[in-house]
């Protein structure tokens, strides 16, 4: 097998990373500062409502298509990734790289594992990047040790949210220390040299390193199926709710759901209609571990854009049905009306737009049309 990519062969990058270390952000940066390269992207979310291609295609307008369902990690094997990766490495889309943004909770190797075993002649795999988190790393690895055999298999380390760290310095070299010839870059908001990882192939000896180890976990992985399980994985532990709203939600009763969620609640996206308290923005919401933010976006402005609020919430030991139950108790019993300091407790937790990744400044001036890419989505059931 020939991992080099030939004349015609497009290099397919996996970007992997725990929930919430701004694989997406990442992926956006890329979009925007391709520098002349097609990216194709295919997006992964773990939950109903694909609120990480809805935060892609939101740079991209329409050119969103939604694919499959399932975790890309288990519920996908090499010969369906073939047929999603074959929409861009048609000639014709003229994509010069293909970036899978996998979900927070899959399984890096598993995809690695897909793509090699690709009969596709049209691609070649083009790495692994694993974005990190590095105010969270210590609380993710003491969590989930598995995240260290994740780094081992990386070939370029991103150690993202470099702002929010007052170590830094010590994360990074303890991530150097986890990995075992990537690259690890510093960044924040994602903002890496693009070429960073349009050159983070591996070399034939990593691969020749990452088939054999594969065979091992291939191996593990089919004793898993056996017994109906996927033990080892990330995802095992976890569950996501979906919520849809289409009344507005009160701003008071979210910030007192959200100020008192549950610790085992990791993980919230999504965004939020506030009704009368803001009838021109959207407000997109993460929470990621104890950080809350919210980022208003204008709405479409489109006539007859559905106003609602959709959430995802990821967690482990939550208990769903409640949290459903309690969203609905957010529900606005004054839709048309907005009292004067009901946005206070959400204003709180909207970042000062002079500390916001400059790429959104940019591209909330940018015109959809004038980017090229393509976004295919892989969303779980
Ligand atoms: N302060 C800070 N926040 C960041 C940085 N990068 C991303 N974020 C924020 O972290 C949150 C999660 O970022 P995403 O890019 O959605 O993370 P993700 O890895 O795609 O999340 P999942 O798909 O749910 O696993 C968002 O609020 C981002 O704005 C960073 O470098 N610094």
């Amino acid at each position: 097998m020939t991992h080099s990519p030939g004349p015609q062969q497009i290099p397919v990058v996996v970007l992997a990373g725990f929930l919430g270390s701004g694989k997406t952000t990442l992926l956006n940066h890329l979009l925007h500062r391709s520098g002349g390269s097609r990216i194709g992207a295919l997006v992964n979310d773990f939950g109903a409502i694909e609120i990480d291609a809805m935060a892609v295609a939101g740079a991209l307008g329409d050119s969103t298509v939604s694919l499959g369902n399932g975790c890309l990690c288990c519920a996908v094997d090499a010969s369906e990734l073939d047929v999603y990766l074959e929409r861009l490495a048609r000639p014709a889309a003229g994509i010069d790289v293909v970036v899978i943004e996998a979900s927070g909770l899959a399984e890096p190797q598993e995809l690695v594992r897909m793509l090699l075993a690709s009969s596709h002649p049209g691609i070649v795999y083009g790495g692994l990047v694993e974005v990190v988190d590095a105010a969270e790393f210590d609380g993710t690895r003491a969590r989930h040790p598995e995240i260290d055999r994740h780094l081992a298999l990386a070939d370029l380390v991103v150690v993202n949210k470099i702002d929010r760290a007052p170590d830094a310095e010590r994360v990074l070299g303890l991530v150097r220390t986890l990995t075992d010839r990537a690259a690890v870059v510093p960044a924040t908001y994602g903002r890496v040299d693009p070429e960073f990882l349009f050159d983070c192939r591996p070399s034939e000896e990593r691969l020749g390193q990452l088939s054999f180890d594969d065979l091992h976990r291939h191996a593990d992985a089919e004793a898993d199926t056996h017994t109906d399980g996927h033990d080892g994985h990330l995802h095992a532990a976890y569950d996501s709710v979906s919520f849809v709203s289409e009344a507005p939600l009160d701003p008071r009763r979210l910030m007192r759901f959200l100020d008192s969620r549950p610790e085992g609640l990791y993980r919230i996206k999504g965004y939020v209609d506030f009704g009368a308290h803001d009838t021109v923005n959207r407000y997109a919401v993460h929470a990621v571990g104890r950080f809350l933010r919210f980022y208003p976006e204008p709405w479409s402005g489109a006539s007859g854009e559905a106003r609602l609020s959709q959430l995802v919430l990821i967690g482990s030991g939550i208990d769903a049905p409640a949290l459903v139950k309690e969203l609905e108790a957010c529900g606005s019993d004054a839709p048309h009306t907005a009292d004067e300091h009901g946005m206070w407790g959400v204003l709180r937790y909207v970042q000062d737009p002079a500390d916001r990744d400059p790429a959104d400044r940019e591209s909330a001036d940018q015109d959809p049309a004038d980017l090229d890419d393509e976004v295919l989505q892989e969303p779980e059931s």
